[in-house]
């Protein structure tokens, strides 16, 4: 059985915030594996940022454990989360979070220089993943040169750029129109079926629908897993 990308065990999460306290998750377990596309729903408040935020090594846990690729990262400082996060992990955000001083090749080598990747072979990788994802005429230009689906574009190249092994998305169609939240939906599709593993959260019940798997919290804690099509094993 191969290793999973993502195992929550007991996971809990409590803000404190001088006297005041929130539990935002209590007790989540969760495995994903590779290839899957999971999307994560609940209501506002129910916990799905907090959730996100802690798959992506951005915040700790306050109990219980988090293997990615099998390794614990509950108690790496955060030094080491950081380090974790630009190797292993794509992000990709509704407001795109792009560089706005950075052109296009340059907001997607981003991650590259922070692993100290040659200037030279970081240009390469990010020329091929601008003309992949349809940018090679915009290469040059800034963020608020470009509209927000090719902002978007820049954004999943910049997440796909250090081969991570795990995606997140946190609505990312959600400044879009629906003509290019549909482009950029399909695009996550293609990268899906070329083995990624992602996890998006969403409140759109269409756009869950295009995963295999919805995971749906209320208060913090997890109360539904569905699968579509064939029953995971
Ligand atoms: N930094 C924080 N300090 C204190 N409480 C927080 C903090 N961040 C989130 N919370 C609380 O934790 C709970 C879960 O919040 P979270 O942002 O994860 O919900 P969400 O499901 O992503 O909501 P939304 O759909 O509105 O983004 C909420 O009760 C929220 O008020």
């Amino acid at each position: 059985m191969s290793v999973p990308i993502v195992e929550l065990k007991n996971a809990a999460k409590e803000y404190v915030n001088g006297a005041l306290r929130v539990t935002a998750l209590r007790d989540v377990n969760l495995r994903i594996d590779p290839g899957e596309y999971a999307v994560i729903m609940g209501a506002s408040g129910s916990g799905k940022s907090t959730l996100l935020n802690l798959l992506g090594c951005l915040d700790h846990l306050s109990a219980g454990d988090y293997l990615l690729g099998g390794e614990s990262v509950a108690n790496q400082t955060d030094d080491q989360l950081s380090e974790i996060r630009s190797t292993r992990i794509g992000f990709i955000f509704q407001s795109y979070n792009l560089i706005p001083q950075l052109n296009v090749l340059e907001n997607i080598e981003v991650p590259l220089f922070y692993q100290g990747v040659p200037e030279s072979e970081a240009r390469v990788k990010a020329e091929a993943l601008a003309e992949r994802m349809g940018l090679s005429d915009r290469l040059r230009h800034k963020p608020m040169e470009l509209s927000g689906g090719q902002q978007q574009r820049v954004a999943i190249a910049r997440s796909l750029v250090c081969d991570p092994i795990l995606m997140l998305a946190d609505e990312p169609t959600g400044n879009l129109d629906s003509k290019t939240g549909e482009e950029i939906l399909e695009l996550i599709d293609e990268l899906h079926g070329e083995g990624k593993t992602i996890v998006m959260v969403t409140h759109d019940d269409d756009i869950a629908h295009r995963a295999q798997r919805v995971i749906r919290f209320r208060d913090g804690t997890m109360i539904s897993n569905d699968w579509h099509g064939a029953p995971k094993p």
